[in-house]
């Protein structure tokens, strides 16, 4: 590194102080803390993510967005080349950058990791990171920093995209990098002609009255309820009202996906009127998506549909149509086609929809919690379907298989135009460009959600009858140090603290259907109980009994 980029660099530093006793780490989804601590940390992850531009000669993103939190934190993280989440291999240097004391630790640092990583500092590629928040206001000072600390790494800039969804970003930083249309009209125009698409491939007859009234939208206060807003304007197949959607109130308080999906109650401003009526709620950055009804005469419970709802609604579609396409002519099944479909869950998917996926033939494999595992195992297969519980979840389609799709459309368009199986084919590749190929996209996921239940004549109740959730309670519980319990098989088992794990067996053993695992959080400083069991009594039962036995091992009298 020579002279001028390091001086740059000290001259940087001086103006983002660590702030006293913070300790960060990158975690499931980022660095996350208050907004107020968070200046140099942003800081350094621009200097990051133009390094990593620099490294992979590609454009690279950089988001800053606390997701579901409340609206005093906020956060920021990467989206790497392909628009997935940063490789795992940079999260330690990630790491040290945040937490480095002082300049002279932090140019240290950045000396030697330009080194072993072999970063071309004076290459011919001009770095370009792409930089958008969500709606918080701390962000846009914040954005600010992130802006300095790509700057001070000589030939790298950023492009200011402004306020975005997570996944708007992602996609746009996965489009440029593969050289097609980036913006934010492309990304809207991509996904309103992809939803047209499947809406005009509808076998006649079966629209449905239920699903044509109204979509409900619960827009968490948050980026997600603007910019459905825009994308609503684009939609002439369906009528959606938008809620919370940042005007009427605070930004994740008692609204938004991880508010419905963990309390089990209406958002603000839902209520008896709804009762009925197909709803929706995003959340902060609208990268995660639930579907609910309002139940009659409840004190605001709802009808929950969740990630594993609509993993089950995308995995039965697209076994439909795949089983059409491979029908060959005389009506067997073209037995060389035999596509790859995978489905990924965590140990928090409830047992039910795995039972189901599994009854129609689909193989079901399982990660630890976090999207990036979840992701990084569904690319394995020709088409991967993933979610987690909470909603936050895709589907993709591999390159070969794409490619062959598109074959067999050219080929079927000349042999069998119009016919059932080239329909089929042009279903697939709509969906393929509906839901976005980078990361989970509450806006994408919800017109593949509409324009299924359109296809199927489904109502709300329709698809939520595919199976029934079995009863779950999750907790969580404080404890002397989280990092005690180690895991294995997916978070299923404890191996460490010796014990803990006989004693959860011998528990969840007195339930009919129970099931039950801990893990430490990777967002918050809590283990996680998570039980289901045949009724709800039960389920609660298990979780705050096996809630006992981790304070008995872990807790403040443990020791
Ligand atoms: C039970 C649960 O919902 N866990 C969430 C939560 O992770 P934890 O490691 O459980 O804190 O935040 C992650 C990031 O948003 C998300 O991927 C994950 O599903
Ligand atoms: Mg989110």
């Amino acid at each position: 590194m020579n002279e001028e980029q390091r001086s740059i660099l000290l001259e940087a530093f001086s103006h983002f102080p660590l702030p006293q006793g913070a300790k960060l780490s990158y975690g499931t989804a980022g660095f996350r803390a208050d907004a107020s601590i968070l200046q140099s940390t942003v800081f350094r992850v621009g200097i990051l993510a133009a390094l990593r531009s620099l490294k992979t000669q590609s454009v690279i993103g950089l988001m800053i967005t606390a997701s579901h939190n409340k609206v005093s934190d906020n956060g920021v993280k990467v989206a790497d080349p392909s628009g997935g989440m940063l490789t795992q291999e940079w999260e330690p240097f990630a790491d040290s950058l945040a937490n480095a004391p002082d300049p002279h630790h932090l140019l240290q640092l950045i000396v030697e990791f330009v080194n072993k990583e072999n970063i071309p500092l004076k290459g011919t590629w001009r770095g370009e990171v792409l930089l958008a928040r969500d709606t918080r206001p701390s962000g846009e000072s914040l954005l600010e920093a992130a802006k300095q600390g790509i700057s001070s790494i000589v030939g790298a800039s950023a492009i200011v995209m402004g306020v975005l969804t997570t996944p708007q970003l992602h996609w746009m930083v996965r489009a440029k990098n593969k050289g097609m249309k980036a913006s934010e009209l492309d990304y809207f125009e991509q996904l309103s002609s992809s939803f047209r698409c499947l809406v005009d491939l509808i076998p006649q007859g079966s629209a449905n009255k239920y699903v044509s009234g109204k979509l409900l939208v619960d827009g968490a206060n948050g980026v997600g309820g603007e910019k459905l807003e825009v994308l609503k304007k684009l939609l002439i197949d369906l009528d959606i009202e938008t809620r919370n959607s940042g005007k009427e109130g605070i930004l994740n308080e008692g609204v938004g996906a991880d508010y419905v999906q963990k309390e089990k109650v209406v958002p603000c401003r839902f209520g008896p009127p709804d009762v009925g009526t197909r709803c929706a709620s995003l959340d902060g950055d609208a990268d995660r998506l639930v579907y609910f009804t309002v139940l009659s005469n409840s004190d605001g419970r709802i009808n929950l549909l969740d990630g594993d709802k609509m993993l089950s609604l995308f995995a039965l579609f697209i076994n439909e149509q795949l089983s059409i396409l491979n029908k060959s002519k005389d009506d067997n099944v073209d037995k060389d086609n035999k596509t790859r479909v995978g489905v990924v869950q965590t140990a928090y998917a409830n047992g039910a929809s795995t039972d189901f996926l599994k009854q129609l033939g689909i193989e079901v494999v399982f990660t630890p919690t976090g999207v990036k595992y979840l992701h990084e195992k569904a690319a394995e297969y020709d088409i991967g379907i993933y979610f987690e519980a909470n909603g936050h979840g895709t589907v993709l389609f591999s390159e070969n298989f794409l490619c062959w799709l598109e074959g067999k459309i050219s080929e079927l368009s000349s042999t069998s135009k119009g016919s059932e199986q080239q329909k089929a084919a042009l279903r697939l590749l709509a969906v393929s460009q509906l839901i976005n190929q980078a990361v989970g996209d509450a806006l994408s996921g919800l017109l593949l959600v509409e324009a299924i239940l359109q296809h199927m004549g489904w109502s709300i109740q329709k698809w939520s009858n595919l199976y029934h959730d079995l009863p779950s309670r999750q907790l969580k519980v404080k404890v002397v140090d989280r990092t005690a319990v180690v895991t294995a098989n997916a978070e299923t088992v404890v191996v460490r603290p010796l014990g803990i794990q006989e004693a959860i067996n011998a528990e969840t053993a007195k339930y009919d259907r129970g099931r039950c695992f801990i893990r430490p959080s990777g967002t918050e400083d809590v283990i996680r109980v998570y039980a289901e069991a045949s009724t709800q009594e039960a389920a609660e039962s298990l979780a705050s009994s096996v809630g006992r036995l981790v304070d008995q091992f872990l807790g403040f009298g443990s020791h």
